[in-house]
């Protein structure tokens, strides 16, 4: 399995494949059909921007399994203790993943969305900033914890969502995401951690 970190060294397409390729490796098979699935709409939400929708991909159970399997077949084995998803997109993939793995699910939200004490971490987006919140006591010190995501463009919501896992003591091994935009490749913000991505925004 290939591992970008931070800006990785892909020069396009697949970047599971590119890193393949690096390695002598054949890339995965099951990598073209995640591409294909994801839908890209021009101008959504607003103009100049290219976006990715995982909704196509996950009207085909075949190619979502095949995703939800990718990351478990990396992570299976690897004393990963929670799985953290980030609201809302990574609430699709990321219990899925941590049931497969047996691993607790850690939903990091939205402002003003969990009931009881939360720890908060702003942080910038394109336009605008934004926060995620935790529950106090969702995660211990020293657990090992993978953080799920469907897409990275700046690195910004990952890089809260790493601040706000380590504050309260998690030791966090990756972040894991379906897609990564190109664009912003040199400029991921992503503490020190690791991220691995399956495939490279088509357009
Ligand atoms: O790498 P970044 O520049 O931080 O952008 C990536 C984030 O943007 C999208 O979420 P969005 O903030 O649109 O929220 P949503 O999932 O609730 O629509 C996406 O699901 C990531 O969480
Ligand atoms: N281009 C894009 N498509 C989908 N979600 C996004 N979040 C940030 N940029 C995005």
């Amino acid at each position: 399995m290939g591992q970008q970190e931070k800006s990785g060294e892909t020069g396009g397409g697949n970047m599971e494949e590119a890193a393949a390729k690096e390695n002598g490796r054949a890339a995965d098979p099951r990598l073209q059909g995640i591409s294909d699935a994801i839908r890209v709409v021009p101008h959504f939400p607003k103009p100049g921007i290219m976006f990715n929708d995982i909704t196509a991909l996950l009207l085909r159970p075949g190619v979502f399994k095949d995703a939800v399997d990718m990351f478990v077949e990396r992570y299976r084995g690897m004393g990963i203790a929670a799985v953290a998803g980030i609201e809302a997109r990574g609430f699709v993939f990321g219990p899925a993943i941590a049931l497969a793995i047996g691993a607790k699910f850690i939903p990091l939200r939205k402002p003003g969305k969990l009931p009881g004490e939360v720890i908060s971490e702003t942080y910038v987006l394109e336009y605008g900033t934004d926060c995620l919140e935790m529950h106090v006591g969702a995660t211990e010190q020293g657990e090992r914890v993978v953080v799920v995501d469907d897409l990275v463009a700046t690195g910004g919501t990952l890089s809260a969502a790493i601040r706000l896992l380590e504050r309260a003591g998690a030791d966090v091994v990756e972040c894991a995401c379906l897609i990564g935009l190109p664009k912003f490749k040199d400029f991921y913000k992503l503490n020190g951690k690791p991220v691995y991505i399956l495939v490279e925004s088509r357009k």
